[in-house]
């Protein structure tokens, strides 16, 4: 029988917003430690970061392979290594090609923060199941991370049943699932199941998946402590898609956009949820 999938709406996305208090300090908001960005993809670094940024954080650690563009686009943006609440790894890497970033990735998942996975860092990801990970590929990276574990589906397979393999990989990998898409699916192993749909598809461009892989770290660094609870994860990237449709279609009106579109359009989706939920 088919999982029942939970709908997840701005109001529901509105209370993972973590609003800063007068008692806060940047590191208290939440410090998100980012790997992406390699020399074959560096502006993958820049959305990510932008996408995190937006989103409202206490600070970014970037240890990527993108540090100069980072740079210029985010000078706030520190890149020594350091104490982090949560990671995001992989965006716009290879993972046939990974050098010392294959290290960091191992490191990240070796650790005992929560980890957004992607791009190049999803196979190791699928290799070394743990609490606290969860997984952002498309229709074809979910075939490649499942082929890796034995799996053997196609692409295509999994574009015309995204529930059901959304919902398969979970339970087989072992970590939450983001399966991307017109609609997005999120799958606990063995629990929650939330779908997302309602981005325009002007969101369908590249770079759009980087900027939410940003969105969700930011949200899992600013919500570390209870990361590891059953469902938590689960609802932190229903939220995410929420605010990155949102930011989408803000930022579209009904015309195209570009990934940094989004990214710029966050702040504003971010005061819409704030609105909802009344503050
Ligand atoms: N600005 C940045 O830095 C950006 C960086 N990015 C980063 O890039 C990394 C790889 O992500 P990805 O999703 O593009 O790669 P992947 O899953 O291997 O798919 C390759 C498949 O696509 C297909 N294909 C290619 N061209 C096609 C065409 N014209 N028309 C139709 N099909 C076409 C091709 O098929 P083939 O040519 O083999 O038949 C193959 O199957 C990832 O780390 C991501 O973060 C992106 O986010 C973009 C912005
Ligand atoms: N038809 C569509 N309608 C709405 N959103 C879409 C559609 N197709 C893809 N998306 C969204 O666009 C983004 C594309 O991400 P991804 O495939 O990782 O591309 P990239 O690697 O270039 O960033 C995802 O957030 C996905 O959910």
């Amino acid at each position: 029988m088919e999982s029942e999938w939970m709908p997840w709406a701005e109001r529901d996305a509105a209370a993972y917003v973590a609003v800063p208090t007068e008692r806060d300090d940047k590191y208290s908001r939440g410090v998100l430690g980012i790997v992406t960005g390699s020399a074959e993809y560096p502006g993958a670094g820049v959305l990510g970061v932008e996408g995190a940024a937006r989103t409202g954080l206490g600070m970014i650690r970037y240890l990527g392979d993108a540090t100069k563009l980072v740079l210029s686009r985010r000078p706030e943006v520190v890149t020594l290594p350091g104490r982090v609440q949560a990671w995001l790894i992989g965006s716009g890497t290879d993972s046939g090609e990974l050098g010392l970033l294959g290290t960091l990735f191992s490191d990240a998942l070796a650790s005992d923060e929560p980890v957004v996975a992607d791009g190049g860092a999803l196979e190791m990801a699928a290799e070394a199941p743990r609490a606290g990970v969860v997984v952002t590929p498309h229709y074809r990276e979910l075939a490649r991370m499942l082929a890796h574990v034995g799996e053997r589906v196609s692409a295509q397979t999994i574009a015309t049943t995204p529930s059901v393999w959304a919902s398969r990989a979970a339970d087989i990998l072992r970590v939450t699932v983001l399966l991307k898409g017109s609609t997005t699916f999120i799958a606990e192993p063995l629990g929650a199941r939330i779908a997302v749909s309602g981005a325009p598809g002007w969101t369908a461009t590249a770079g759009a998946g980087d900027v939410l892989g940003g969105v969700l770290g930011a949200l899992v660094a600013t919500h570390a402590d209870g990361a590891f609870e059953p469902g938590t994860l689960a609802r932190l990237a229903a939220s995410a898609q929420v605010l990155h449709a949102t930011a989408a279609q803000r930022a579209s009106q009904g015309g195209p956009i570009v990934a940094l579109d989004i990214a710029e359009a966050l702040p504003d989706a971010v005061r819409q949820l704030l609105a909802i939920r009344g503050d």
